[in-house]
């Protein structure tokens, strides 16, 4: 399967590639107001040349991976916001869209440079779980009630899959998994509709040894183990402090590629939709744990939500080696 693409990112890295940062932190950084059902997805309605903005910012930063504006652009969010099918598959598009053409501009710019210092990016298509899109808090428990099955998940993300599947991107990143159903979905979906895009799936965890759910990793990596589909698997969205250990717990489990990209330490408050303090420490401490997570196996590594271009800055400069990307390029 074409995951040769990932190796090649992670090789001309330089042995660890860098995933962006927290995505709609930075589009409200930029102004966007994303207190909506649709959280950051809804920028692709209202200010979509902001989109293309932070993409632009953590290309900059020094990333060879960004993420789409997709986490929460869901069929039925749109149609609930009054848009037609047709304008809701759009939209979908479009997001795989502004970031193929931020990775183009950007990459145009800088092989005009006399010393390129950076990688021609990949882009990967986010697919947020059914517990985001219920946006009621459920996707750091996982529980998503008794009613709920592996056929209904499977039909929760058909639509979306294929379309974004299909929009060129050249990954597909399932962000932030809380529980081993929704995986067992993912992985028959991606073989039912025989996907051709290298996936990752990421999982989130709040206490640094389960999924959300409170289910093992083991019982999840046996699941992901047995498809060809799945390149890279993860965790992201989980507060530093746990990710090392899971790291080492995930390099037990599989042979495949592992990717961290972890949260700010803050915690979301879904019910009250705002950010509570760190239990911990926070996104400035990826300046001392960035290398114990490549060196307990993590080949692709980033942040999540409250990171920001300057946190990923700093994750580009240590593990490339190179001297700090300077801001200058402008869109
Ligand atoms: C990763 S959480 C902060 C995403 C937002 C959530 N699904 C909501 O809509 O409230
Ligand atoms: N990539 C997502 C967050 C995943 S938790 C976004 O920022 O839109
Ligand atoms: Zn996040």
């Amino acid at each position: 399967m074409a995951g040769g693409a990932v190796e090649e990112i992670v090789r001309r890295a330089g042995g660890c590639a860098v995933i962006d940062g927290g995505f709609a932190t930075q589009l409200e950084a930029l102004g966007a107001d994303i207190n909506d059902p649709l959280w950051s997805a809804a920028c692709l309605i209202t200010k979509p040349h902001l989109i293309k903005e932070v993409h632009m910012q953590y290309l900059e930063a020094g990333a060879d991976v960004i993420i789409s504006s997709s986490y929460q652009a869901t069929i039925p969010g749109f149609l609930a916001r009054g848009l037609r099918l047709e304008e809701a598959e759009g939209l979908l598009r479009t997001s795989v869209e502004l970031a193929l053409q931020a990775r183009d501009e950007f990459w145009k710019s800088t092989l005009r440079k006399s010393k390129p210092v950076y990688n021609r990016a990949l882009v990967a298509a986010s697919i947020g779980s059914y517990g985001a899109y219920l946006a009621d808090g459920s996707e750091y428990s996982g529980s998503y009630g008794e009613d709920i099955t592996t056929e209904k998940l499977k039909d929760f993300h058909r639509r979306r899959l294929q379309v974004l599947g299909s929009a060129g991107p050249d990954l597909i990143a399932f962000e932030a998994i809380p529980n081993i159903m929704e995986a067992q979905a993912l992985v028959e979906l991606l073989e039912e509709e025989n996907i051709q895009v290298p996936s990752w799936i990421c999982f989130s965890s709040v206490d640094g040894k389960h999924l959300c759910s409170g289910e093992s990793f083991a019982d999840c990596l046996r699941i992901l183990n047995t498809s060809d589909k799945v390149a890279i698997v993860g965790v992201n969205c989980t507060p530093p402090q746990f990710i090392e250990g899971i790291i080492r717990e995930l390099k037990k489990q599989t042979k495949k590629a592992i990717a961290v990209y972890p949260n700010s330490g803050e915690v979301w408050d879904g019910r009250a939709k705002r950010w509570l303090p760190a239990e911990c420490f926070g996104h400035k401490s990826f300046d001392v744990l960035v290398k114990r997570w490549q060196e307990a196996g993590a080949s692709l590594i980033g942040g999540c939500c409250r990171t920001t271009p300057s946190t990923i800055r700093a994750v580009s400069r240590i593990l490339k080696g190179r001297t700090a990307y300077t801001a200058s390029h402008q869109i």
